[in-house]
């Protein structure tokens, strides 16, 4: 067969899998069982039967994802140019948008930042509720984004987000809504709109369906089991004309905040009649010890996931599990562990560690530090949401689009003798202007305008469309502003702006730029580097999803932190917990280490454990909190043989 030829070998499911021709199949297989693979073979073996390979999309969770199966498939095939396409969600939805010829509405938007969608709620909420009363802007947030994500009615999600906030409906509403009209005034796009927009065209006109749908022959789709009831919606009309083909494990569904549906996998078969279900049992990546430990794990859930992998490897290390007294000894044991491992000979590369949170990876970076320990953080803050970038940024922004409000907010009151009501008044005539040359006129007639301000956005529009020379001229502008506002670490800042040069000297349009960094491209192309590096892999355990290495490290497996604390008195959030610890031990290929400390002193003190519950409901005790969490801890009932003590 063709595709095992480019990829392989595959096993007799995995074939069965990837020459499937019926019509529409969902792979479902736990971890390590070559979905990845079988993902990428079926690529390799539609081309080579024959299909075009800009007939077939394949979506995947984020965009390292897509490029590294593009990749494989080229490399399969042996052409590094094949015209595969892949992208996330999001990044085809916005493709859609701006190459319809206006089909979809207009192309030319700004696509806001979280850090932007927040501003405007604030704004919308000054509006609308000056004396307060309401929901923080971040709350009405993931409210709106949750009705938007999961197509349910606003009231339900209101009840069971914000239940103290329900007799405020209306007010909710009207917060909503001026937030909708803002962003219409100010050419801005947020996350959910781009979705959103191109599922309500395809919902109510048969043209625009048949428009998406006549596109492709075939559809594949990545980690199926954390996609939600909007991108189902993207999906399933274009199934009357391409065909479905999606891969997932149930057991590793850990996007349910962002409003990921197990009925997508669970009612496939029912909503998809002529379709199948294909299962591989078989896993590749573990020994048999790490998967009995897996097995246990899911075993002991009240959910039944009916997990029992069984290792094609066989046998191998037990996993050992290490408690210390605090985090800090925790850190280091690991980080000298790591050097220990080093010495004998095993590169850097081949070890992972996984933790919950980036705060969590903070007591470890500080131990690796300490230890000479090189390595690669896989979800640190990318260089595009630190301050004096997005300064810089701001002044692209509101040249590209002159009705970006908070871009002009941001920009304005940087310079000196700006302040905000200044700024806000300024920012109210700019969205009112027909084009960034009025802006400009208008600015220099204001007296409080310094001219330096003007001087910026002058020279960026005389130079010719390459962005890594209007970043550039903007940096060295600004350079006297920043240097005040980032005093303190203006040696260490200074040298970004090359980076953000370099990154962005194939565009050509700063729209488009600045899109790329907001989705997450910029953060790609670093992982991607970063894989090149003699390191040891730093990761959140969201950002480890499809990754193997054959040593990893679990720390923090203490109680109170798997579950967390927030998940408690949550049946459905400390299933998902359980799910990202299943997600964590599951990318060990050889050795898993799991560590733990006991709780501080602080902790100790048991009327002191936070109490989030308490304070929402009025409900449960600190003393409640504490007991549950030791009762629901993960490990209480962890079989003693199936760990190295
Ligand atoms: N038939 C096979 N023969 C040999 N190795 C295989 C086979 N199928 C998969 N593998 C290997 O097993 C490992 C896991 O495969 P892959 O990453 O595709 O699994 P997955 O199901 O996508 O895992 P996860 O869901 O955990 O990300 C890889 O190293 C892959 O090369």
């Amino acid at each position: 067969m063709a595709s095992e030829a480019y990829c392989g070998p595959l096993n007799p499911g995995q074939l069965e899998a990837v020459t499937f021709e019926k019509k529409h199949a969902l792979v479902l297989a736990g971890p390590g069982c070559g979905k990845t693979k079988v993902i990428v073979a079926r690529a390799a073996h539609l081309i080579s039967t024959g299909v075009p390979p800009e007939r077939i999309l394949i979506l995947t969770f984020t965009r390292l994802a897509a490029s590294e199966i593009i990749e494989r498939v080229e490399l399969a095939m042996r052409d590094s140019h094949i015209g595969l396409r892949g992208a996330t969600f999001h990044t085809w939805c916005s493709t859609i948008l701006r190459n319809s010829q206006g089909l979809f509405g207009p192309m030319d938007f700004t696509v806001m930042q979280r850090d932007d969608q927040l501003q405007l709620f604030k704004m919308s909420l000054a509006r609308q509720a000056p004396k307060g009363g309401l929901p923080c802007p971040a709350s009405i947030c993931d409210l709106y984004s949750e009705v938007r994500n999961t197509l349910k009615k606003f009231d339900q999600v209101l009840a069971r987000r914000l239940p103290r906030f329900v007799g405020q409906r209306d007010d909710i509403v009207a917060v909503i809504q001026d937030y909708e009209e803002r962003k219409r005034q100010c050419n801005y796009v947020d996350f959910d709109d781009l979705l959103f927009k191109v599922m309500r065209k395809i919902e109510k006109s048969p043209e625009h369906r048949a428009w998406l749908g006549l596109q492709y022959d075939y559809i594949l789709v990545d980690e199926m089991q954390d996609t939600n009831p909007l991108q189902w919606a993207l999906l399933q009309p274009l199934t009357e004309w391409a065909t479905l083909f999606c891969v997932g494990d149930d057991a590793q569904s850990i996007y349910g905040f962002r409003g990921a549906d197990f009925q997508n996998v669970h009612c496939f078969q029912k909503r998809l009649p002529d379709s199948a279900i294909l299962r591989l049992q078989q896993n590749y990546r573990s020994t048999q010890e790490i998967l009995d430990l897996s097995n246990w794990l899911m075993s002991v859930s009240p959910i039944h996931y009916g997990k029992n992998l069984r290792a094609v490897c066989g046998s191998g290390h037990v996993p050992e599990l290490h408690t210390f007294n605090d985090a800090q000894e925790e850190a280091f044991w690991i980080a000298k562990d790591l050097v220990r491992r080093h010495k004998s000979g095993v590169p850097w590369q081949s070890h992972m560690v996984l933790v919950r949170t980036r705060l969590d990876a903070e007591i470890i970076k500080e131990a690796f530090a300490e230890y000479k320990v090189p390595f690669v953080y896989l979800s640190s803050t990318p260089l595009f949401e630190t301050g004096h970038i997005k300064d810089v940024l701001s002044a692209l922004r509101v040249v590209a689009n002159h009705r970006d409000e908070l871009g002009w907010m941001r920009y304005l009151t940087l310079w000196a003798g700006v302040g905000e009501v200044t700024a806000t008044k300024v920012s109210n005539q700019m969205i009112e202007q027909s084009n960034i040359g009025a802006c400009l006129e208008l600015l220099s007639s204001e007296k409080k305008i310094p001219k330096a301000l003007i001087e910026v956005l002058q020279a960026i529009l005389a130079l010719p469309k390459q962005v890594s020379a209007m970043i550039k001229t903007a940096s060295t502008l600004m350079t006297e502003i920043l240097k005040e506002k980032y005093k303190d670490d203006w040696h260490v800042r200074q040298h970004d702006f090359n980076t953000v040069q370099m990154t962005a000297e194939s565009y050509v349009s700063i729209l488009a730029f600045l899109e790329d960094y907001v989705l997450e491209q910029y953060r790609a192309a670093v992982d991607k580097k970063s894989k090149l590096r003699d390191a040891v892999c730093l990761t959140t355990i969201h950002s480890a999803k499809g990754s193997e290495r054959n040593v990893c490290y679990v720390p923090q497996l203490s109680v109170g932190r798997y579950p967390s604390k927030s998940a408690i008195g949550d049946a459905d959030s400390v299933e998902e917990e359980r799910r990202v610890l299943y997600v964590a031990v599951t990318r060990a290929k050889k050795e898993l280490i799991l560590t733990r400390h006991l709780p501080s002193d602080w902790e100790l003190q048991k009327g002191r454990w936070p109490t989030k519950t308490k304070v929402e409901n009025g409900e449960q005790s600190g003393l409640d909190i504490a007991t549950q969490l030791h009762d629901s801890y993960f490990l209480k009932t962890l079989p003693s043989c199936l760990v190295k003590l």
